[in-house]
């Protein structure tokens, strides 16, 4: 169906550990990784690691943006790359650039399956397996942050991602919820599944916090408001702050733009500021 059988070839489902051990060099060499988690689907979480990539990308700093997010991989189209294929060399799998001077690469299953329209039906340790080749076999080069967009959820192989998240010294997962009641109890269970595992969490984004009328800019909480902001103060972790619904947000992540360059002055732009912040001083 798609070329991954090639990159299977080498790693299946019964993983060669000293393979692994060895290939795990090249992800030892990216400076700072960081895990991007939500409970719940569809909270932002693509959203947040697009723009966060973008906005590292303008601050001056080479990133890796990989996608493992195997049955609804989102970022090829969002960042309107969905067309470019992945290819493989002796130093491993070259990701997409989608800059010329190849300061943000991107990887992800969307590059390699024929069509988009393609399907993931995989058990388990397959989706494992693949994850491991994502994190052995991609030659990210010298990034300095490799930004990692996960499935929702705390099924198995997210439980998988972040226990190898451990052992290659991770910086900690952001965290991205709504602020409704229901994705906000998903959330905990994410913050509880990094407590057990020993991930730091370095903080918490409420998205879609209000709608951004695009005529008067005026926002609307449709919904509830400040539930992420509770969530944090309640244990303690810090709280980036919140980003309305804007439609600026996905036209701006389609021009491959960074909030920071488009809308500057916004609070948009603010709580990516932030984080950028905070986790450049890590
Ligand atoms: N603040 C926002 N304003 C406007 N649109 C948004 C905002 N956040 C996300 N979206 C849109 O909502 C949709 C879902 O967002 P996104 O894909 O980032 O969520 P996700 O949590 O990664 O979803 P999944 O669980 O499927 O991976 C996308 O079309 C995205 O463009
Ligand atoms: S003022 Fe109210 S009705 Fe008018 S454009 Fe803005 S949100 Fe819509």
């Amino acid at each position: 169906m798609f070329k991954f059988k090639e990159i299977c070839g080498t790693v299946d489902g019964h993983t060669n550990w000293l393979y692994l051990n060895l290939r795990y060099i090249m992800i030892k060499d990216v400076k700072h990784i960081i895990l991007v988690l939500s409970g719940k689907g569809g909270v932002g979480k693509s959203t947040v690691s697009v723009q966060l990539s973008l906005s590292l990308q303008y601050k001056g700093f080479k990133v890796g943006l990989l996608d493992i997010d195997l049955c609804g991989p989102s970022i090829p189209y969002m960042l309107g790359v969905e067309n470019k294929g992945v290819y493989q060399t002796k130093e491993g799998w070259v990701p997409v650039y989608v800059d010329d001077d190849e300061t943000l690469a991107v990887m992800s299953i969307g590059f390699l399956t024929k069509s988009k329209n393609d399907s993931i039906v995989w058990r388990g340790p397959k989706k494992t397996a693949t994850i491991n080749q994502f994190l052995t076999d991609v030659d990210w080069k010298n990034i300095d942050y490799l930004i990692i967009d996960t499935p929702p959820g705390t099924s198995d192989e997210h439980i998988t991602i972040i226990e190898k998240m451990k052992e290659l010294n991770c910086d900690g997962a952001i965290l991205v919820t709504t602020p409704q009641e229901l994705a906000l109890e998903d959330v905990r269970k994410e913050f509880t599944l990094c407590q057990k595992t020993g991930i730091r969490v370095l903080g918490l984004i409420e998205n879609m916090s209000g709608f951004i009328c695009s005529n008067c800019e005026e926002c609307t909480n449709i919904f509830s408001s400040d539930g992420g902001k509770l969530f944090a103060e309640l244990v303690s972790i810090p709280f980036f702050g919140k980003i309305p619904i804007d439609l600026k947000i996905g036209k701006t992540c389609n021009k491959m733009e960074s909030i920071l360059v488009t809308y500057p002055l916004s609070s948009v732009a603010a709580v990516f500021n932030k984080v950028i912040e905070f986790i450049t001083k890590l």
